[in-house]
């Protein structure tokens, strides 16, 4: 007999697999059974959204069903196409055979939604393939390929070609045969010589790695009670640690992120373009302009994508530096990968092409510049891709703030120029912040969301403005980070609060991780330091806000961060990555307040983590009122994915909600009335609107946009 579900679980279909199951039990004629997917995919498991609404969600009725799939005394056998994950895969290991498609995926990435598998799943699968193997499916969630299940054990047999032909042969071959060995709940989970120490280890691995996040410590306890207790018992455990993690909050967050960044996908401009008014054109070949650390790393990413690449450099000395890193970064790629060099091809010249020469690019489909941020030297380059490169080529800008309109000024098709905002290093960092200017036409918008997808990369579109999106919430969260130093505290104290909230670095080693010296240029650019600045101007003012010169003084000292070996830490030499609280920099602390008079006082962590949190915040409604961006979801997924925001904690939006938005609108206004020259402070007028109105709930919030005066 042969039972099909669906894609991700309903109730429905747990009710199919159920009359299903007990009709086959119940037919003297039924031999064996076997369970597959629709449309060639088994299941992805339990549809994520009901878990915001746990009493009626098919996940609760779940396990019972893997139960009687075991207790089946007819043979059941797992026909695994397409994707066998979360409660997918507890239906397959509750089943006594599982045969896979060669191309089948299976995983357990409930860890990754905040749960845990809460079908019985922490129980069986170490039964089935061992502690270490088990810990480690289920406590980072990945996806594996059937060829690495078939080495495991998670699956029998591998079927070539057609997979429910090889299930139903399988199953006709043990008709008769003893269920009992095959039945995973009788199992004992196999024992390792230093058990108790394994898993103590993985415990401190996973908390280490996922600073504050419960969902991967808690699958560790699921496995321990697994290894620990006989199997009923292991079950009531894993229920009682699924439950915590349903109420924890964390698991809102994370599944909330998991829809938000599927949403972004759905891009829009507030002219109304978007998907169904554009057509992404082809890109088979593209170059890349400058090979600094983000040109190498953009380099890298087109060839991982199977882009042909043509980079280019300004001189032969430059060239030869680029080309030896771009090298060792697809070396050790390659070594990641499965096929390695061979698969990369970058030996071959048709693939990965270096010159000096701007007339190699007269034919390439996509060009990014990334050389270092000067609009005149941006201008020049986009004045001259204007005059070589073919019609319809795509021009795009690898600028982290600068003015994709100014820079599309330079060309005779501002249309085609569109701003690539990439995270170093560029082949790691998922996020590509894609700008658009007042010119830039949906197809651009399109072909550079389409870019993102072919580099594995989450692009999210955004308006043009200074810094876009992240940099410009980025500039009041560091604005206040240094503001507390200056009243009071430490580097090591401010990083702490930030790191403990969940973020993967704090504002000053990443200052010190990124270079002092990248923003003390901008700076200078704008005329806020420097030998541009008027004589007479305040040191702690500009334009009559407040201002600080630290950062300044720091680079004035040549501390550079961990390039120079110092900066608002102190590193073993220069280029060392161990940072140490130092010294100098307390005098050097203690003596800037004596010169600006300021009485040093004690900040506790509340005013630390509040001051910098909600002033980014706050600059993010800026953005959504003035519609730089389409919705609270877009600023999300580019803090999670490009800025280290703690993803159990939902983006910096999400987490505004949770702690409401009435708390964080009178925050800002105590923290306001004692800084009035501070203006990343001044509770923003959208914040103000949607707490007048009500606070509604995050996915209405655009709602009450009055989008008359877009700044775009
Ligand atoms: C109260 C205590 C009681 C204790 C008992 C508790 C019992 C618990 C029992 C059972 C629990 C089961 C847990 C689960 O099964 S949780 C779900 C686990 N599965 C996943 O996490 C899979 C998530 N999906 C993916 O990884 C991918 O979507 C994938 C399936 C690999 C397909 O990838 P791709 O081809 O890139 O497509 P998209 O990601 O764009 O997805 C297409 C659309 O489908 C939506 N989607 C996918 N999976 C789910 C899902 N599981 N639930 C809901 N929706 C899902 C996705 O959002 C896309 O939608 P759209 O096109 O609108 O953006």
């Amino acid at each position: 007999m042969v039972i099909e579900s669906l894609f991700y679980f309903s109730l429905a279909v747990l009710q199919a697999l159920e009359d299903g199951l007990k009709k086959a039990d119940a037919d003297p004629s039924v031999k064996a059974v076997m369970i597959c997917g629709e449309n060639g995919k088994f299941s992805a498991g339990a549809d994520i959204r009901g878990f915001s609404a746990p009493q009626s969600h098919p996940g609760i009725g779940l396990a019972p069903i893997v139960s009687l799939i075991e207790s089946s005394e007819k043979p059941v056998v797992a026909a695994i196409e397409g994707v066998a994950l979360g409660g997918g895969l507890e239906v397959a290991l509750g089943c006594h055979y599982r045969v896979a498609h060669v191309k089948a995926r299976m995983g357990l990435p409930e860890v990754t939604i905040g749960l845990l598998p809460g079908a019985e799943g922490t129980q069986r699968l170490p039964r089935l393939i061992g502690v270490p193997a088990a810990l480690d499916m289920i406590t980072t969630g990945k996806h594996i390929p059937a060829t690495e299940a078939l080495k495991l054990g998670l699956v029998d047999e591998i079927a070539e070609e057609n997979t429910i032909e090889a299930a139903i042969r399988l199953a006709n071959k043990v008709i008769g045969q003893p269920l009992a060995p095959r039945r995973l709940s009788l199992k004992p989970v196999p024992t390792l010589p230093n058990m108790e120490a394994f898993l103590r280890e993985a415990l401190v691995k996973v908390k280490k790695q996922a600073r504050g996040c419960l969902a991967p410590e808690l699958c560790v306890q699921a496995v321990r009670a697994a290894s620990e207790r006989p199997f009923a018992e292991g079950l009531r455990r894993e229920r009682e640690l699924f439950r915590l993690l349903l109420s924890s909050g964390q698991a809102r967050a994370l599944q909330y992120a998991f829809f938000a960044e599927r949403a972004v996908r759905r891009w829009a401009t507030p002219a109304g373009a978007s998907w169904s008014s554009a057509n992404a054109q082809p890109v088979r070949s593209a170059a890349v302009i400058g090979l600094g650390t983000m040109g190498r790393g953009i380099v890298t990413s087109l060839v991982k994508a199977n882009i042909p690449v043509v980079a280019l450099e300004q001189d032969l000395e430059n060239l030869k530096k680029g080309r030896k890193a771009v090298m060792l970064l697809l070396e050790r790629e390659a070594m990641k990968m499965e096929g390695g060099a061979q698969r990369l091809d970058f030996h071959n010249p048709a693939r990965l092409q270096f010159t000096v020469d701007f007339d190699l690019l007269r034919d390439v489909d996509l060009v990014i510049e990334a050389v270092f941020e000067n609009m005149a030297l941006k201008k020049e380059i986009f004045h001259k891709l204007s005059k070589i490169c073919k019609p319809g080529a795509l021009l795009c800008t690898n600028t982290s703030a600068l003015n994709i309109n100014e820079i599309a000024s330079a060309t005779s098709r501002p249309q085609q120029v569109i701003g690539t905002h990439f995270f170093s290093p560029a082949h790691v960092m998922r996020l590509l912040e894609i700008i658009y200017g007042s010119h830039t036409s949906p197809s651009a918008i399109a072909t550079a969301m389409q870019l993102a997808k072919a580099l594995n990369k989450i692009g999210v579109v955004v308006g043009n403005c200074f810094g876009f999106v992240g940099n410009r919430m980025m500039f009041p969260y560091v604005q206040q980070a240094v503001f507390l130093l200056e009243e009071g505290s430490r580097p090591e104290a401010v990083d702490e609060v930030l790191e403990d909230f969940g973020f993967k670095i704090g504002p000053f080693r990443m200052s010190d991780l990124a270079g002092l010296d990248v923003g003390w240029r901008s700076r200078q650019g704008q005329g806020l330091t420097g030998p541009s600045l008027p004589a007479g101007t305040p040191a702690r003012q500009r334009h009559g806000q407040r201002y600080s010169p630290l950062p300044d003084l720091l680079c004035e000292h040549g501390r550079f961060g961990q390039k120079t070996g110092h900066g608002w830490y102190l590193y073993e030499k220069a280029g060392g990555r161990t940072a140490t609280p130092d010294p100098w920099l307390h005098n050097f602390l203690a003596r800037y307040r004596d010169t600006h008079g300021i009485k040093a006082r004690a900040i506790d962590q509340e005013e630390i983590l509040e001051r910098c949190l909600f002033a980014l915040i706050n600059e993010g409604f800026a953005i959504l009122a003035e519609g730089i961006a389409s919705g609270p979801e877009h600023l999300d997924v580019i803090y999670i994915n490009g800025y280290g925001w703690p993803r159990h904690r939902g983006g910096p939006m999400f987490y505004a909600s949770t702690v409401g938005l009435p708390r964080v609108l009178a925050k800002l206004e105590q923290y306001s009335e004692v800084h009035p020259d501070v203006p990343g402070l001044r509770p923003n007028a959208f914040l103000r609107k949607l707490v007048a109105v009500g606070s509604p709930p995050l996915q209405e919030w655009m709602s009450y946009v009055s989008w008359q005066s877009p700044k775009l």
